[in-house]
């Protein structure tokens, strides 16, 4: 077998350099006219106090076309469901719960008397309260089933959204706004993955447009990202970060004009800036790029975002909420311009799984058994390099579960050592230098590995897409290698 080295998220990247979506005939709607309204999504930052509330509350006041707005829990909310789903006890537990019921309370005080609701407030912490024991409990019972686990963590884990909604419904109400609350489960059906749930396309077409569309012309509407149902009605939730594919997927299902995410940034930037304090921001960038960039980490979008909005095709605005005055970045079919080097992300965490095994040499059909076990276990490979015996992969985070689980379970590595010798190495990090024409341009190698060449690389991808080159190095040098590689493609 010859060394080579290829990235395997082709499948998704197909996704996205469709001349025409309807070539794989995905969506009915995309000829149709387009229903002329603004879907807003807040994340957990901009609504997580009643003041940062009530800036969002202003902003989709000052436009009209705003009519259906997707929220994010309160920020932090959802990490300390995240903790009382995984099983706590004691001080511990009585904690958290007294943390996340005290940000409810701050919010409610600066509510006007006559618009809280407490009622509503207190039904869902109570329930918080029980689900928390009933998480330990199972948590604690060996013989506990895995499924109904991770069950009553997305039940858990919902209450942040619906929380936030509860409150924020009565913050548009107080300024009189005709807003009101919509159950998102009742819409976004999805598959009973609890966790990482598929999202029925068709299903969430038809709901939205029986039970959302009559209710746009008079009220705006306000309801939860991240959270869904499955066909019993179970909660299901669409992984960490979830909200801005609720949003994208509740656009497709009204064929709404436009998205916007209000986040904490203007716009997507060159990198995070808070690693690369000369990021700039992007006026204009493409669904390719953009998807490339959430898939290999870029935190402002959850990865799957753009699936929906290239289906029917829907322009997506990003910005800030707090400060819209500055303007952010339009992700449309086409951008102009279509530079080199258009962004670097970074995705943290990771593991390489190296496999060695004399019987790849020669072999025919090693890999395809090493790809039957990891399906079976539903993970999806990433990157993956081959030498004569031994293949590395890492595996693809896009759907990992919204309570954080590892997808490399003792059952998988047991599986895969019947094969071969299986290495697993943690603590490191995915850099991507996302672009256009990557391997289509001479020169592209040398600009990058001169940045490198003071770092230990653990593997490198590139070839596969004209869109990305990535390289696994030490998790200890990633943001100093984003900073160079920034410096040397972006601050010339
Ligand atoms: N390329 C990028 N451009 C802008 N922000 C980025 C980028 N990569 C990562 N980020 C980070 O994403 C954060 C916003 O994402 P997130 O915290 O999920 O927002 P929200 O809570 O609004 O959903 C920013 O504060 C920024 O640090
Ligand atoms: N609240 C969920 C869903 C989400 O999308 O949040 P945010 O928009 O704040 O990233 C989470 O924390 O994962």
């Amino acid at each position: 077998m010859n060394t080579q080295s290829t990235n395997t998220s082709s499948t998704f990247q197909a996704s996205y350099s469709l001349n025409s979506p309807d070539e794989f005939g995905l969506n009915a709607s995309l000829n149709q006219p387009k229903l002329p309204i603004r879907i807003a999504k807040f994340g957990g930052t901009s609504v997580a106090d009643f003041d940062a509330m009530s800036l969002c509350a202003h902003l989709i006041l000052s436009d009209s076309k705003t009519k259906l707005v997707v929220l994010s829990a309160s920020a932090g909310v959802t990490n300390h469901l995240v903790k009382l789903a995984k099983g706590t006890e004691g001080s511990d537990r009585e904690e958290t719960l007294k943390t996340i019921s005290d940000i409810q309370a701050k919010i409610l005080s600066k509510l006007p008397e006559s618009h809280r609701p407490i009622a509503q407030i207190d039904a869902y912490l109570a329930r918080i309260e029980v689900l928390a024991q009933a998480c330990f409990e199972a948590s604690c019972d060996a013989n506990s089933d895995n499924n109904q686990q991770l069950a009553l963590a997305d039940e858990m884990v919902a209450h942040g959204e619906l929380l936030s909604t509860t409150l924020f419904t009565s913050v548009m109400q107080s300024l009189g706004a005709p807003a009101k609350f919509v159950d998102v489960r009742s819409i976004l059906k999805t598959d009973s993955r609890y966790g990482r749930a598929m999202p029925d396309i068709n299903a969430i077409r038809i709901a939205a447009q029986t039970h959302l569309k009559e209710s746009l012309g008079h009220h705006i509407i306000i309801t939860q990202g991240f959270i869904g149902s499955d066909g019993d009605g179970n909660t299901t939730t669409l992984g960490r970060g979830g909200s801005d594919y609720s949003a994208a997927l509740l656009a497709e299902g009204l064929n709404a004009s436009e998205v916007a995410i209000w986040t904490d940034v203007p716009g997507i930037y060159t990198t995070d800036p808070r690693i690369a304090p000369l990021a700039r921001p992007i006026a204009n960038i493409s669904f390719v790029e953009a998807a490339e960039m959430a898939t290999f980490g870029a935190k402002i979008l959850h990865p799957a975002t753009l699936l929906p909005a290239v289906r029917a095709n829907i322009p997506v605005f990003i910005g800030s909420s707090k400060a819209p005055e500055a303007g952010g970045t339009y992700v449309n079919q086409v951008a102009d311009p279509s530079p080199l080097f258009r962004a670097l992300t970074l995705r943290r965490e990771q593991t390489l799984l190296t496999l060695h095994s004399l019987q790849m040499l020669h072999a025919r059909g090693f890999l395809a058994e090493i790809f039957a076990i990891l399906a079976k276990h539903q993970i999806s490979v990433d990157l993956i390099t081959t030498s004569e015996i031994s293949v590395s992969l890492t595996l693809d985070t896009t759907g990992s579960n919204t309570t954080g689980d590892s997808l490399i379970t003792p059952a998988l590595i047991q599986e895969l050592s019947a094969l071969c010798r299986v290495e697993v190495e943690t603590d490191l990090t995915l850099v991507a230098i996302i672009g256009n024409n990557l391997t289509q341009t001479a020169g592209v190698g040398q600009d990058v590995f001169d940045v490198l060449s003071p770092y230990p690389i653990r593997l490198i991808c590139f070839g596969a897409s004209s869109h990305n080159f990535c390289v696994l190095v030490p998790s200890d040098n990633a943001d100093a290698i984003v900073r160079d590689l920034h410096k040397r493609l972006f601050e010339g």
